[in-house]
């Protein structure tokens, strides 16, 4: 059976008052079932839930979770903010704020880069309303022994807010994934078209980043307060967000477990889709 969902159709929005935020949250919700996965989106301009997680959200229906994609502040239909703080925090109060609204007391959660260390912030701070977590590309920001930061990939993806260009697009997506061929003109134009339709996002990203360059903090020091099951998936040729931060992960999550794809960088759900979908599947049922 194959599950067709559309974007529009599966389309919501949440009012979210949550301490001193009020903000207009837009996130897609799918299928239904006695079990809830979140998935929470990356930081590159013009992302999406379902820009990230086109690939992964129909298996997961099909095997019978509700599955809720929520675009964070300043993405998408979600409204704009200047975040001065971490980052992280902001997404992780966000969407305890959506779980509230929708009377989701218990998720698992599953976070791309900048999504993946927003879920670890969630864990952090609301630890019993954490079911699983799968973290793809990230977890927590901080230093890599190993790759100058920022990388390669985040310097485009920063050269992208600034100047967002077809150009500048299609150099940042080549160096996302390892292989760029897989990369279409329709996906292009569909990425370059959610940037150019929220200028208001893009400059925000901008001032936000010159508040405060490390929107993402370092969560080493806590990642043993995770009590959460954890399945840390990584590119070996990631170029955004290195290896190195999964290793971290996997060494300070106590009931963690690490898989790296070989040939795949910072699209590990995208790039490596069917084989991700049946690990994700097999982790969350048992
Ligand atoms: O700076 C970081 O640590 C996070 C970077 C990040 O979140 C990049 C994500 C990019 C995408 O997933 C995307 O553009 O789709």
């Amino acid at each position: 059976m194959t599950t067709a969902f559309t974007e529009a159709a599966t389309s919501h929005f949440a009012r979210i008052r949550e301490g001193d935020l009020d903000l207009q949250i837009h996130y897609n919700d799918c299928g239904q079932g006695p079990e809830t996965v979140v998935m929470l989106h990356g930081s590159g301009p013009g992302a999406s839930g379902w820009a990230n997680f086109n690939r992964n959200i129909a298996p997961l229906v099909e095997a019978g979770y509700r599955v809720i994609l929520m675009d964070c502040p300043g993405w998408s239909k979600s409204d704009s903010i200047v975040c001065t703080g971490s980052r992280s925090d902001l997404n992780a109060r966000v969407l305890k704020g959506l779980l509230d609204v929708l009377g989701q007391e218990r998720v698992h959660i599953l976070g791309n880069s900048m999504g993946g260390h927003s879920a670890v912030a969630f864990a952090l701070a609301y630890p019993h309303r954490v079911g699983k977590l799968v973290l793809m590309g990230g977890g927590t920001g901080g230093p890599s022994p190993f790759v100058p930061m920022p990388t390669e990939g985040i310097k485009l993806l920063q050269g992208l807010y600034r100047e967002p260009t077809i150009d500048n697009l299609k150099k940042m997506m080549s160096v996302f994934v390892f292989d760029a061929s897989d990369l279409t003109e329709e996906l292009f134009q569909t990425r370059l078209d959610n940037m150019l339709s929220r200028r208001d996002h893009l400059e925000n990203f901008v001032k936000s980043l010159a508040a405060n360059p490390k929107q993402f903090p370092d969560f080493s020091p806590r990642l043993g307060e995770i009590s959460a099951s954890t399945l840390v998936i990584w590119g070996r040729n990631d170029r955004f967000v290195p290896m190195d931060t999964g290793l971290r992960l996997l060494g300070g999550i106590p009931n963690s477990e690490l898989h790296v794809f070989n040939s795949c960088g910072h699209w590990a759900q995208w790039e490596h889709a069917d084989k991700f979908n049946r690990m994700v599947l097999d982790f969350l049922s048992h």
